[in-house]
């Protein structure tokens, strides 16, 4: 493990020299004209067993030389050897004594992976063939609710990793749906309750409470309130067991709620929230798309850690996006990072990857305990094109900030209606942004463009400036074949270490989340002081206010 500083390390400060050198005058565009063989030369296509996957990161503010220098600083940084750690078990999330094991879980090779000794691929095993079973008799309808009834819906109710997840890949793979609605609760406000359980039959309703520590207030409150609402209803207390399942490392706390052990999915603390959905997190998926399809996403999943493991440095896909983010975060400046998929179902994926990179990444501490001297995770951010091209792609296009964007889209839509007309509507708007971004509008284009319109001089040059484009905006595009159960374990793979391998040029830890804790302690302090109308004045003037204004106000 490097114990040098990141800024003292001499890889690092080549980059910074180049960059003040060069960096301003790097123009995509121009780099193009330059040289023909561009594409080839900064594409990568990655072969898998449902077809290639395109990451063509050409439309970058790189050449072969900045290029070489950010590898020899993920060298310099060790990723290759702490990535190796990850997948042997070795406790790199130190700030809990943890190993970081969602690779194992989605391991497909059979070979054991140890932490402390012991193997954790049987239990894995075990778990998944429950998980198995008990989408078997779900959808088979051989599960029966209090009345008799075969189970319509399920609803999922957890936050953060233990929703996120399972919510993003349910949109996103709802064609391969077996036929269960399902609703996901996370919200401790009680509108998402509430909205909820009016679309459901209690006869008819499983619950799946998720939560790995299985102490999470929002979840518990919500979890708490679905078992009144279905007693309510189904009087006896012995029909919980036919409507209420965990998914916990956390047995002593789901057999206090009144969850069966047998109806106890596990999992275990080497399995970070937001790198669950690999885990038992993932019942909603398996019930949702079939226990075959979850498998599939896990098998994406696991093709990607082996291009990961196994491919060099210049070729490995996460690495390079990870050092692409770098450049820009570091160098340029850039504060955010756009994800935008051209493909409806994944509406979703840049909420789901706000958590994994944003929880991640987003920590001031070296490893070391010393703060750092630079920036590190990005604010992760986008919508499904074409939406943000008519909402905020303006920014990205004119605006004073740079934005670097990944494209994402699959060749083959689920949905070729008009002789798959919109979809070459989606794929040219997809092509046509990032050459857009890439090449912007000059003064000479617009103005040919304007005098073509027949406007006269004097209005002509008032909007001139108006209408021209810097360009040399960085995108990524990826152009995978279809958003299949495999591929798009395949993508979330790719971010996934993708945020690893910052991680470890960042020096921090990626995989604990301190940060979330401070929060929830002080709403602790909060809460019982609104049980009544009594002014407060134990906190910050701003607080008391805040508190004594609810309490004076309010009429529930
Ligand atoms: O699964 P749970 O234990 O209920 O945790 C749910 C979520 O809440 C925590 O505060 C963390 O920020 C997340 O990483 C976690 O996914």
């Amino acid at each position: 493990m490097s114990n040098s500083f990141l800024t003292d390390d001499a890889s690092w400060k080549s980059i910074v020299d180049y960059y003040n050198q060069n960096g301003s005058k790097i123009n995509i565009y121009k780099l193009f004209q330059q040289d023909p063989y561009r594409f080839d030369k900064f594409s990568l296509t990655i072969n898998t067993p449902e077809g290639n996957i395109l990451l063509d990161y050409s439309k970058n503010r790189i050449n072969e030389d900045i290029l070489k220098l950010l590898l020899n600083l993920a060298k310099s940084r060790n990723v290759e050897a702490i990535r190796d750690d990850m997948f042997c078990g070795s406790k790199i999330n130190f700030t809990e004594n943890r190993a970081v094991l969602h690779i194992a879980l989605r391991s497909k090779c059979g070979k054991p992976i140890y932490v402390d000794g012991v193997d954790v691929m049987p239990k894995i095993n075990a778990v998944l063939q429950h998980m198995k079973e008990f989408t078997e008799e779900i959808l088979s309808q051989k599960w029966r609710g209090f009345t008799g009834k075969p189970i319509t819906d399920i609803i999922n109710i957890g936050i953060g990793g233990s929703d996120l997840g399972p919510l993003m890949v349910t949109e996103a793979l709802k064609p391969y749906s077996k036929g269960l609605k399902v609703h996901f609760v996370s919200n401790v406000d009680g509108t998402h309750l509430v909205e909820t359980l009016k679309k459901v039959d209690p006869e008819t309703a499983l619950f799946i409470i998720a939560s790995k520590t299985f102490t999470t207030q929002e979840t518990l409150t919500n979890a708490t309130s679905a078992k009144l609402w279905f007693l309510d209803k189904a009087k006896d207390f012995k029909t919980v067991a036919k409507h209420f399942v965990a998914l916990s490392t956390n047995e002593t706390k789901v057999t206090e709620f009144g969850i069966d052990k047998a109806n106890m999915f596990e999992f275990w603390d080497w399995v970070g929230g937001r790198y669950s959905l690999w885990s038992a997190i993932g019942l909603s998926i398996s019930l949702y798309i079939g226990f075959d399809n979850f498998i599939k996403l896990q098998e994406g999943a696991y093709f990607m850690d082996q291009h990961f493991l196994n491919t060099p440095l210049e070729k490995n896909a996460p690495v390079l996006l990870a050092l692409l983010g770098i450049w820009y975060h570091n160098f340029y400046g850039a504060e955010t990072h756009a994800l935008l998929p051209y493909d409806q179902y994944m509406h979703r994926f840049a909420a789901y990857f706000q958590q994994g990179d944003m929880e991640s990444n987003g920590k001031y501490v070296t490893r070391s305990g010393r703060r750092v001297e630079y920036t590190t995770g990005p604010i992760v951010w986008g919508e499904p094109g074409t939406n943000g091209q008519h909402a905020f792609y303006q920014l990205i296009h004119q605006g004073t900030r740079l934005v670097p964007a990944d494209f994402i889209i699959p060749v083959e839509t689920q949905n070729p209606i008009q002789d798959a007309l919109h979809h070459k509507i989606l794929l040219a708007n997809f092509l046509a942004q990032t050459e857009a971004l890439m090449k912007g509008k000059t003064e000479e284009e617009a103005t040919k463009e304007l005098k073509s319109s027949g406007l006269d001089d004097q209005t002509l040059k008032k909007i001139l400036p108006h209408k021209v484009f810097e360009g040399n905006r960085p995108t990524n595009s990826i152009v995978v074949p279809k958003i299949s159960p495999f591929i798009l374990g395949v993508l979330i793979a790719l971010y996934e270490q993708k945020i690893f391998t910052q991680g470890v040029i960042w020096d921090i830890n990626s995989f604990d989340q301190w940060g979330v804790e401070l929060g929830k302690q002080l709403a602790k302090v909060i809460e019982p002081e609104l049980q009544n109308n009594e002014p407060v004045s134990s906190h910050d003037s701003s607080t008391n206010g805040l508190i004594n204004f609810i309490k004076q106000s309010r009429k529930q």
